[in-house]
């Protein structure tokens, strides 16, 4: 593999910082390896996004988008490529890796619809005059991604930041370096100009050297609360940068009064469990009433999830969860559930992480009815949190007690007891009789809380990718029939 992993103005080039590793959590081996980008070529990059930035925005919007369909075309013909990169890098099974690049291509032709729906051209006609909405692009964007969608994540960014005009200097997860120099070298062979794309890869300094940078107008983060958090206090006072903050949740689940007890446990394992729990969606904390039918329902999950196939990511047969992304973020999962058991949780069926040199856990299903205090935190694994309860309204108001507020969701069969959850549920996604995670791009997606910022992205990521011009319009000018008092000509 090349040294050269750092792409600046066009050219593919060795970092000057110090050296990093992206290991293969399910075989504990490395498969990529490089030099992080000093301060000095983040401030190359920046200034080479910078300089792109004029001919880029005045370039035709059919010639921009022209790029994205050719950088899309790319994405179809590396799809099994780019998803085993993925697949060994983060751990997740290639049938699912498959569907994040497939979620990539879409996102091109979904970002061409939300440039025109939400931010195309408006012209009214009014007297003696035309009145026009437009809109312009920031500039130059820094983009962040979390290492859990290490391509359609960023890529949810990038794509609608490039179709509206601004240029990008892209920094993933320090922990999927390979997926996004794969991503980024399909870019530079779509025929992107020099400059209107440049990747920093790097840890935690080269992340801050570009979020402190004075030339960027804007940052898209997705990726940690808590990292969400510092940005935005550092961007504090500046209201002239755009920040778009993408976080994690604490998800709450209700189960009351069904029928189907499959089709809900499918439900449960497809909202807490895929993708090993690592996505910001799962669900945390299940509600489940106090019945015989919530008895079932447990019961069930339990059968079910003691039955999860985890496994290698290429394995035959196929397994639901793969590793986690690394052996260490195995154990704090294991050091999380000890802490709620510690609180008083009651495990169900105990998650366990099989060898301490890789990334793999089962889930775990942890009984925390009665625990009071349990902290309010994102353990972003496969670990869910039961609540067993006797009155709905105390569940929704419980499913309500969280600094987050990204997606919550009730399986029930009466459309009644869904619109009075949707009523007072507070979250970005709410769904009904659905998983809550496997959200779609072709709507908003966004939480409330420390969730976001109110800029929520996939659909929307339109709106914060440019700015609104107002403007009204006449080819020539006239004295008007009135004058307004104290007026002479
Ligand atoms: N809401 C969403 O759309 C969404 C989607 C996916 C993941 N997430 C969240 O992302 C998290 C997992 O991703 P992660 O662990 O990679 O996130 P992270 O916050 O650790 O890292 C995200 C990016 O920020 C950079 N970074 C970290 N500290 C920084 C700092 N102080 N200054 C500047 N840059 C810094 C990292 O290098 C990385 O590129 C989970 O909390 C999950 O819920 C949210
Ligand atoms: O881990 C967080 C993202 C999870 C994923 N959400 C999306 O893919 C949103 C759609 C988009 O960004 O285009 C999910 O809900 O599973």
């Amino acid at each position: 593999m090349s040294s050269n992993v750092q792409f600046i103005n066009d050219q593919w080039l060795a970092g000057e910082g110090k050296t990093f590793k992206s290991i293969d959590p399910a075989r504990n081996e490395v498969v990529w390896s490089g030099e992080s980008a000093s301060e000095q070529q983040v401030d190359t990059a920046v200034m080479a996004a910078r300089a792109a930035f004029p001919e880029w925005s005045h370039t035709s919007f059919e010639d921009r988008l022209a790029i994205c369909k050719k950088f899309s075309e790319l994405l179809e013909q590396n799809k099994e490529r780019l998803a085993r990169v993925m697949a060994a890098e983060t751990g997740k099974p290639v049938w699912e890796t498959r569907t994040e690049v497939g979620a990539m291509i879409g996102k091109v032709g979904i970002s061409e619809r939300a440039y025109q729906e939400r931010t195309g051209t408006v012209e009214n006609e009014m007297p003696g005059a035309k009145a026009f909405i437009r809109h312009k692009p920031h500039g130059v964007v820094a983009v962040y991604g979390p290492y859990n969608f290490p391509g359609h994540l960023p890529n949810g960014h990038i794509v609608p930041a490039l179709i509206a005009g601004n240029t990008v200097v892209f920094k993933p997860s320090e922990l999927t370096p390979h997926v996004a120099q794969v991503t980024v070298e399909l870019w530079q062979e779509a025929g992107l100009p020099a400059g209107v794309l440049n990747l920093v890869q790097g840890e935690v300094e080269t992340g801050k050297a570009l979020s402190v940078h004075p030339q960027i107008d804007g940052l898209y983060f997705t990726g940690s609360s808590n990292t969400g958090h510092l940005l935005h206090k550092q961007f504090g006072g500046r209201p002239d940068k755009i920040l778009a903050l993408e976080m994690g949740g604490n998800n709450p689940l209700i189960v009351t009064n069904i029928t189907d007890v499959d089709a809900a446990v499918h439900n449960i394992v497809q909202s807490a469990f895929i993708t090993s729990g690592q996505r910001c969606t799962c669900a945390r904390k299940l509600f489940i009433e106090n019945t015989e039918m919530g008895g079932k329902v447990l019961d069930r999950l339990v059968e079910v999830t003691e039955n999860i196939l985890v496994d290698d990511y290429d394995a035959d047969p196929q397994p639901f969860m793969g590793a986690m992304i690394s052996a260490k973020a195995a154990s704090q999962m294991v050091d999380a559930q000890n802490e709620l058991v510690q609180l008083g949780g009651k495990p169900l069926v105990k998650l366990k992480q099989k060898d301490s040199n890789l990334g793999f856990v089962t889930p775990g299903i942890i009984d925390m009815s009665g625990v009071e205090h349990a902290p309010d935190e994102e353990y972003f694994g496969p670990m869910l949190k039961v609540y067993r309860f006797n009155d709905l309204d105390d569940a929704i108001a419980k499913a309500n007690d969280t600094r987050y507020g990204l997606s919550a969701g009730i399986l029930c069969d009466d459309e009644a007891t869904y619109r009075h959850f949707f009523k007072h549920i507070r979250a970005g996604i709410v769904n009904w009789n659905k998983p809550i995670t496997g959200a779609s791009s072709a709507a908003p997606f966004g939480g409330i809380g420390a969730s976001g910022n109110h800029r929520a992205s996939a659909y929307y990521a339109a709106d914060y990718c440019s700015y609104p011009v107002a403007s009204v319009e006449a080819d020539t000018q006239s004295l008007p029939e009135t004058l307004a008092p104290g007026l002479k000509f």
